[in-house]
């Protein structure tokens, strides 16, 4: 099994990380709150009360456990590619794969990275959540003081299904449109690349951003319901399951909050994926 894959994906998925995680609290708090009146004033209200940090909280966990879901992503993704097509990563610009294969291997590397992921983004929604500032002196403490004292404490209070708590929204978010992020790629791509050729870095840039997009924009329902379960008990409504989250969230607050922190989750997503695919296609371009 080739493993170039799955270290390309974690470093590209680290760069992209840290450049849309500021964007990406802003879609959390947006999501779960409704003390902010839209992007401006969350972003304004989180700087002014907890300066520039704020944008960063919960950032140290995503960047370690980056390692393991992008990786199982891309690594999964390449390696379900090369046993549907029997093509190697390099081969596949002579021998494109159709895009059924294309969406088979995508929905096949989101539902088996959701699982990676479904612990690292319960702690990281949790700590985005947290609206206390650092260092403020005498208020309230926090209720988690990092990363893994959140993990200890879900785990004390819950057990470790606590740690899944989601979890089935974000398999139902991600495996289709991880099929529909590796498509749009590969049909962008193709359309600016001559036949044979590699794509240009510039193709490339472009056509992972709008990939990112592409499948944000449909992720973003089952988004915003993830985010929901996730936070659900701490101050928030406990929900039945996954369809009383969602008819309750719609019975409330209209059909408009299944479309919560689309715009951040569309600009997060342009140059987040147009780094992450430059950076993955560069890599398995050197070690080739
Ligand atoms: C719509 N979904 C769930 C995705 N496109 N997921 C792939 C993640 C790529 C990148 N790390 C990001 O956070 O955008």
């Amino acid at each position: 099994m080739p493993v170039e894959e799955f270290v390309a994906g974690w470093i590209s998925g680290a760069l992209g990380l840290v450049l849309g995680h500021p964007f990406d609290t802003v879609k959390v708090r947006l999501q779960t709150q409704s003390t902010y009146r839209g992007i401006i004033d969350c972003t304004v209200k989180t700087y002014r009360h907890e300066s520039i940090l704020g944008f960063f909280k919960g950032m140290s966990f995503p960047i370690a456990s980056i390692a393991v879901v992008n990786s199982v992503l891309f690594g999964v993704y390449s390696n379900a590619l090369l046993a549907l097509t029997a093509t190697s990563h390099h081969e596949r610009r002579l021998q494109p794969p159709s895009y059924t294969h294309v969406f088979i291997a995508g929905c096949t590397g989101g539902f088996l990275q959701a699982y990676c992921l479904a612990p690292f983004d319960l702690i990281k929604v949790r700590l985005q959540n947290q609206t206390e500032p650092r260092a403020r002196q005498g208020g309230p403490p926090p209720r988690y003081r990092g990363p893994v004292h959140c993990a200890a404490s879900i785990f004390q209070e819950e057990g470790p299904r606590g740690l899944f708590r989601g979890a089935w929204a974000l398999t139902l978010r991600d495996t289709p449109t991880l099929g529909i992020y590796f498509v749009s790629y590969e049909w962008l791509c193709r359309q600016a690349t001559p036949d044979g050729q590699n794509p240009s870095s510039t193709t490339v840039l472009v056509a992972g951003g709008f990939a990112g997009i592409t499948s944000w924009v449909t992720a973003t329902p089952l988004d915003v319901i993830k985010s929901r379960m996730q936070m659900a008990g701490l101050g928030q409504r406990e929900y039945q399951g996954l369809l009383d989250c969602m008819v309750s969230s719609a019975r409330q607050e209209g059909l408009g909050v299944f479309f919560r922190g689309l715009t951040i989750n569309s600009a997060r997503a342009f140059p987040v994926n147009a780094v992450t695919f430059l950076s993955y296609e560069y890599l398995l371009h050197l070690w080739g």
